[in-house]
């Protein structure tokens, strides 16, 4: 027999090269703890180019879209236009590690690259991506990469958000020499398959000892800006009846908030991440108040329903207190079921290799999320030590990644060589 799936040690090269590429893309980030590349600064558009070019070293034919999608595509005999897709997303967040999102797009390039070599063009056309972002990190946007090629951005969205130094998405991603595209142009519809390999931020493989992780489906998100007005004033002669005061408000509003959390029970969780208060300061009661929400259900009816109750309630609590609010959407991203026969696929490709695997649901948003609805989609999870990411701390054995890519590797050959 031959084929990836009964060699995995044939992998050890791809393995070394993806190893280098995460080593390399670490170097890229800005000073501080961790990794930190935020979209469209220096150190992003660096680390794009570098991949850039690696792709080509590797034999991939690379270009980057409007937007800052760099792809390499590995053409196949039976051209028929239609494209089977790999990587993950290339920003992170603020001091956040090496594996969110690199590792998908190491994997993904090291994976063609020891396919092209070992058995030469596929069938199938192959492409491997890395994404221009997905965390909403430094715009209040999320998946700007996938987004565009899923169709869910125009363009003219970049006109309208700025980063916290009142820095216009759209002039940054100008400053980088991206954004002279049509609207809706970056949509692709050539995508047959897309194939996502990542960390599993969460303990769940490492606790059962379980090497490989095979998504069923991501949990819905939504993200809002909750802003509140009240009045500023002194603090030693505004009596406690006569108060606006808005971080009282957002206090009752994010116990409020946890309490029907909890009630609701899992898989329902709410976040309120971010708060900031205006003027700050210890004597004056606080006039602008405004703090972000995260919440997540892998139910889209209960999702809402619980989305909905909260608008509500926040209303209440705001209008009792005579309290402007204003309940900003900045996400709304669907449960997404996986490909189930992609993830059979995993699922034998594991079995052929000797991998223990198991089925799981991703709390956690993925670029998989945004091609779900418009290709076949599926995620292979690897673990996360101690459950981290999002941190420097972030981290999983060099074996255990190169498990993750021997499965990638044996699916692929699957998808574009079979
Ligand atoms: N895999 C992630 O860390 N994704 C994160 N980012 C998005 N956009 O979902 C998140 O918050 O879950
Ligand atoms: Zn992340
Ligand atoms: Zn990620």
């Amino acid at each position: 027999m031959s084929g990836p799936g009964t060699e995995a040690s044939r992998h050890a090269r791809a393995a070394e090269e993806m190893l280098e590429l995460l080593e390399e893309l670490a170097a890229f980030s800005a000073p501080g703890e961790g990794i930190t590349r935020l979209l469209y600064t220096p150190e992003w558009s660096r680390a794009q180019s570098f991949l850039k070019e690696r792709m080509e070293t590797l034999g991939l034919s690379a270009y980057a879209d409007g937007v800052g999608n760099v792809f390499g595509r590995l053409p196949g005999t039976e051209e028929d236009g239609r494209v089977i897709l790999t990587g993950s997303h290339i920003d992170t967040v603020v001091s956040g590690g090496r594996y969110d999102g690199a590792y998908g797009v190491a994997s993904g390039i090291a994976a063609l690259a020891h396919l092209r070599r070992t058995y030469g063009p596929p069938r199938r056309t192959l492409e491997a991506v890395s994404f221009a972002e997905e965390e909403g990190s430094r715009f209040p946007l999320t998946f700007w990469g996938s987004g565009h090629v899923a169709g869910r951005y125009a363009g003219p969205e970049a006109a309208a958000v700025s980063d916290a130094s009142g820095i216009a998405l759209k002039h940054a991603m100008e400053d980088c020499g991206f954004g002279g595209y049509s609207p809706g142009s970056l949509k692709r519809s050539d995508i047959a398959a897309y194939i996502e390999l990542h960390i599993e931020q969460g303990i769940t493989l490492e606790r059962t000892g379980t090497e490989i992780g095979i998504v069923t489906a991501i949990a819905g998100q939504r993200r809002y800006e909750v802003r509140l007005t009240g009045s500023a004033n002194h603090a030693g002669t505004t009596p406690m009846g006569l108060r606006r005061d808005g971080l009282a408000g957002a206090a009752e509003m994010l116990a409020h908030l946890e309490h029907c959390a909890l009630e609701a029970g899992d898989p329902l969780v709410a976040t309120a991440g971010r708060l900031d208060v205006k003027p700050n300061t210890s004597n004056v009661i606080p006039g602008e108040v405004s703090f972000s929400l995260d919440i997540r259900h892998s139910d889209e009816a209960e999702l809402e329903r619980f989305c909905a109750a909260v608008a509500a309630d926040f209303g209440q609590i705001a209008a009792r207190r005579g309290l402007g609010l204003e309940l900003i959407p900045r996400l709304r991203a669907q449960p997404a079921p996986m490909d189930a026969p992609l993830c059979a696929s995993i699922e034998a490709v594991c079995g052929r290799q000797g991998r223990p695997s198991r089925r799981m649901v991703s709390g956690a948003g993925h670029d998989a999320q945004l091609l779900a609805p418009r290709c076949r989609a599926a995620m292979i999870f690897v673990p996360s030590r101690d459950g981290i990411s999002h941190s420097p701390l972030e981290h999983t054995p060099p074996e255990e990644l190169a498990a993750g890519l021997d499965v990638l590797i044996g699916l692929l050959y699957e998808l574009a060589y079979c």
